[in-house]
């Protein structure tokens, strides 16, 4: 399992030790380009777990992109509170990645510890982007987390040996590592290992068996286009509203991110629970 993960994260460890330097606007664009397909495919997902007619089908699409804007809206307004969601949301959705942690509050802690890690390892840039996204308060948010990071982080041990010992070792093992690299490799590199190599994966893998009738050209266009579709629809949004949304790259990498995010983890979330509600649906679930 997840072989480019071991591989990517053996070249990163190999390019710090010869002091080869990482940008962090190569890192976000990595984490654009790798990750943000992994959501491509949630509304054809959607249409896979219930039975949509054409108007329902434009109602769950009106719905994501609504959301989706609506949380653009919130970067622009109020740049703190859509932080917070942000966190917020990130924490739950990553905390999706333990499905095997039964308890609700270790799996929050094991998805927080993500962003624990790399706060913890690196206060200072994170506080800055924090900043550049949202507003000079943000700073505070980075000192909240840097504090709550050693209990996030233990509690996530818990978590992980929790994990190995009910034979999910390979994620064990392989966020063992993940966690210890956020804390050393600079933060937007830590995070892109994370988000393309571990999390998507997840994601496709769950999504590309769902889907396995849809034919590969199919499967990478609908990738390509829509993960296109949504960079697009972030520069237009911002074109359209002159503001005071920071224009560094990095910065704005994560806040489409987040845009994308939240319809993201309420579809997954509502799918999920349809899949329980309906025993005799069509696809059984895999537990890893
Ligand atoms: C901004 C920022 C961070 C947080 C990133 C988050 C929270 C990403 C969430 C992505 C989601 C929810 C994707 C869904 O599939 C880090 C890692 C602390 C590093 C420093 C800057
Ligand atoms: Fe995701």
């Amino acid at each position: 399992m997840y072989p480019a993960y071991w591989i990517a994260a053996a070249g990163l460890i190999g390019m710090t030790l010869m002091g080869v330097p990482l940008t962090q606007t190569a890192a976000a664009l990595v984490f654009i380009g790798g990750g943000l397909p992994h959501g491509a495919y949630d509304i054809a997902l959607l249409r896979r777990s219930v039975a949509l007619d054409r108007a329902g089908l434009w109602l769950a699409i009106g719905g994501y992109v609504a959301i989706a804007v609506l949380m653009v809206a919130l970067w622009m307004t109020l740049p703190l509170v859509a932080l917070v969601v942000f966190l917020a949301v990130a924490s739950v959705h990553f905390g999706e990645d333990w499905p095997m942690l039964e308890e609700p509050l270790l799996r929050f802690a094991a998805g927080a510890a993500v962003i624990a890690a790399a706060t913890l390892g690196h206060p200072a840039e994170v506080s800055t982007l924090f900043v550049a996204m949202s507003d000079p308060r943000a700073a505070v948010i980075a000192q909240i987390i840097t504090a709550a990071a050693p209990v996030a982080l233990l509690v996530t041990a818990v978590g992980v040996a929790l994990a190995w010992r009910d034979g999910s070792r390979h994620w064990a093992a392989a966020m063992s590592l993940c966690l210890v690299l956020l804390v050393i490799l600079p933060p937007v590199t830590g995070f892109a290992l994370f988000f393309v190599f571990l999390h998507s994966p997840r994601h496709l893998a769950q999504t590309r068996s769902a889907l396995h009738d849809m034919t590969l050209g199919r499967w990478i266009g609908t990738g390509a286009l829509l993960s296109g579709l949504a960079i697009l629809g972030w520069w237009g949004l911002r074109g359209l509203v002159p503001s005071n949304v920071d224009a560094s790259l990095v910065a704005q990498a994560f806040q489409l991110l987040a845009s994308v995010a939240v319809p993201h983890l309420l579809l997954s979330r509502w799918i999920e629970r349809r899949l329980i509600a309906v025993p005799y649906s069509h696809e059984k679930t895999s537990t890893p």
